[in-house]
């Protein structure tokens, strides 16, 4: 097939040389020209301009945008929408908010276009090799866009998942999860390190990533980063966020949902913000005023 593939950064640079390896024809486009040209040498056909891209396909086209969440993707598409024509599918692979995505769409079906929300998983190497796809949209554009993720998928790695937003609503769970799981390794971890042992934690993650109830792509993750530094001495442990774990808790709240784990993972990552933090000093406080205990100084 021929697609358009808007913003070449990591993920999305990679998906198209994965896209060119399996025979499809892509045209790329960076507000940064020089992954364009990189790609452009490797067989794609680089534009100068979003315009142009639009240009260099027939329609109905097939647009996909991968870029950051948020503004971005608005300021893509009020650019892009002008050069496209009635029956053209726009997709959207980035970690969107869902209720963004539904909002998007009927503003494009307006148009007469297809809106595609594409949750993508599998990191940067999934998008060069094989990624999962979690896909929503109107089953007749899914059918028509297929081909490209049989091919650039793993094995079982793609899914349509119903009508629009249900893609970016999956992926967001899919994050809320990945939450819990990497805050549960970490505990884990944290565990060990305090332990009366003395633990190569390389060693635990590679025993528990072969065979073990909690072997995954995450503890061969937690192997590899231990291979490169044995105790984390180089990183601190800020957790930075992204929003999908949020909007999985909010989600929860809205559903009213249980779901702990995610959202104490959430709390974890905004407490690992903090040097100190303000509850802190109440409690504290509170607890030299009832019970006179000792408190920390500064
Ligand atoms: O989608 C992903 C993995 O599945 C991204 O890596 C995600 O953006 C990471 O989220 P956060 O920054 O909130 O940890």
């Amino acid at each position: 097939m021929k697609l358009g593939m808007i913003g070449l950064g990591k993920m999305g640079y990679n998906l198209v040389l994965n896209c060119l390896d399996h025979g499809h024809e892509v045209v790329a486009f960076d507000v940064h020209p020089e992954p364009a040209q990189k790609l452009e040498q490797k067989g794609a056909i680089a534009a100068a301009s979003i315009e142009e891209l639009a240009s260099k396909l027939k329609p109905p086209r097939v647009v996909w945008m991968m870029v950051p969440a948020g503004e971005t993707v608005d300021l893509v598409l009020e650019q892009l929408v002008p050069h496209l024509s009635r029956g053209d599918i726009v997709i959207d692979g980035g970690n969107s908010n869902y209720k963004h995505t539904l909002a998007r769409a009927e503003k494009l079906q307006a148009n007469g276009l297809h809106y595609m929300d594409v949750g993508t998983s599998g990191g940067t190497s999934g998008a060069r090799e094989g990624g999962c796809f979690m896909i929503g949209g109107n089953p007749e554009s899914f059918r028509s866009i297929e081909p490209i993720f049989k091919d650039i998928a793993v094995k079982n790695g793609y899914l349509y998942a119903g009508e629009v937003g249900s893609g970016h609503f999956l992926k967001m769970v899919h994050n809320g999860i990945e939450y819990g799981m990497m805050q549960a390794i970490g505990e884990g971890f944290e565990i060990l390190d305090k332990s009366p042992f003395n633990y190569n934690y390389e060693d635990v993650a590679r025993v528990w990533a072969n065979g073990s109830v909690i072997r995954g792509w995450l503890m061969e993750l937690t192997q590899n980063a231990f291979s490169k530094d044995p105790n984390l001495e180089e990183i601190r442990g800020v957790m930075q966020a992204s929003g999908e774990g949020q909007w999985t808790v909010e989600t929860a709240l809205e559903q009213k949902a249980s779901a702990p784990v995610i959202a104490m993972s959430l709390f974890m990552r905004f407490r690992s913000l903090e040097e100190d933090t303000f509850h802190g000093k109440v409690v504290a406080a509170l607890r030299n005023e009832f019970g006179g205990h000792a408190v920390v100084k500064k």
